[in-house]
């Protein structure tokens, strides 16, 4: 869903802002700490209520100041518009609104406005704990199978009862059948999402990749949390005792993962930080491009924080040319803008903004 018009205040160090962001491609360059991350994370807020550089909001608010608010008008799928308005005070927590009305959950503001990222942080797709590929898969899931939201939260509900259970230590097995009956409904239906979810982006992802690289030994696999020949009902049964000694559930869909391997090695293990890069955005814009195949509600906006770094010009322009394709808006920030600039064709409306201790301001 395209961003029209954009608001920026007290987000960082920049200054307040208004922007016409282009529908398609947006260059945003500066030097070393002039405020180009901080716009994107800006945005990343007004789509999911949160930064992806700290935990909190609270550091995000410029210093100095009580509030931070970051408002944009966009335009939906069907061409009405939207306006979306977020802000967060040092004292209470944040305030949305979309179209005027107050709304309390993030999942509402994230169904309105899909986000990708893909900032240095994103290796952490390939290299870190399985809870990466995990968000990473129910992103996608989330966005297509609308049960999903409420299914997940059923089974949230009912891992957190029977952990507690097992914590309390000296259970009897009976104690925990309602929560696990529950918990088994609930994790195979998120174990059926998943894998039809998965049945779709293999494919997609495996044309993007091929576009990116050629690293035809790569292959891309999915565990459900638990062993594939027995019934979770089964494995909650047979692992009870074990569960009870450590108070927590070892097997479910809360252990799925995503494996990448080469050869039958960890893919992390073998490749290059470059070629790690590559998959990782083959990983997300094979998710928009799915989002676009499988009729999302809206499209997809990629935030891409300091593109060039750690690509060659061959593989920056395959990159560019595929978030060309996707006919997504994108904000890309990097520190020259000329290493951006002729990777597009003319008739894509790009807008360039350059960025300055703080100020903003749109040269093309
Ligand atoms: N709450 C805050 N209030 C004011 N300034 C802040 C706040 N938090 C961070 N800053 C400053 O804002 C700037 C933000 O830089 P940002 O990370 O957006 O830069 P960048 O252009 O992406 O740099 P780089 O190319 O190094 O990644 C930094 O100079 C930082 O010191």
């Amino acid at each position: 869903m395209p961003l029209k018009r954009l608001s920026v205040t007290a987000v960082r160090n920049l200054h307040p802002v208004t922007l016409h962001p282009s529908p398609r491609i947006n260059i945003i360059s500066g030097s070393n700490g002039s405020g180009k991350t901080s716009l994107l994370e800006a945005i990343h807020i007004l789509g999911l209520a949160r930064s992806f550089r700290s935990t909190r909001l609270q550091p995000v608010i410029q210093h100095g100041e009580d509030a931070c608010t970051v408002f944009a008008e966009a335009v939906l799928k069907n061409g009405t518009a939207c306006s979306i308005g977020i802000t967060r005070s040092k004292q209470a927590d944040y305030q949305i609104r979309i179209d005027g009305q107050t709304i309390r959950s993030a999942a509402q503001l994230a169904e309105t406005l899909p986000l990708q990222l893909i900032n240095p942080d994103s290796f952490r797709l390939l290299e870190g704990a399985p809870k990466q590929r995990r968000q990473y898969l129910d992103w996608g899931v989330f966005h297509v199978e609308h049960q999903f939201l409420p299914v997940w939260q059923r089974l949230q509900k009912s891992l957190k009862q029977r952990n507690s259970l097992l914590r309390r230590g000296r259970i009897q097995r009976s104690m925990l059948v309602p929560w696990e009956s529950e918990l088994i409904a609930a994790g195979e239906r998120i174990d059926e999402f998943r894998q039809a979810y998965l049945l779709k982006l293999k494919p997609v992802f495996e044309n993007i990749l091929g576009r990116l690289v050629l690293l035809d030994d790569l292959t891309l696999s999915y565990y459900r949390g638990w062993d594939k020949e027995r019934s979770l009902n089964q494995v909650l049964d047979d692992q009870f005792e074990r569960d009870a000694q450590l108070g927590y559930t070892q097997s479910g869909p809360q252990r799925a993962d995503l494996r990448l391997r080469i050869k039958g090695m960890n893919a992390v293990d073998i490749l290059s930080r470059g070629q790690q890069k590559l998959v990782v955005c083959a990983m997300k814009i094979a998710q928009g491009y799915l989002l676009q195949e499988m009729g999302a509600a809206q499209s997809c906006v990629f935030l891409v924080d300091d593109l060039p770094s750690e690509l060659d010009e061959k593989h920056r322009k395959a990159l560019s040319s595929l978030l060309e394709d996707l006919q997504c808006q994108v904000f890309i920030s990097c520190v020259e803008a000329q290493q951006m600039q002729d990777c597009w064709q003319n008739d894509t409306p790009l807008s360039m903004f350059h960025v300055e201790h703080g100020r903003i301001v749109q040269t093309v």
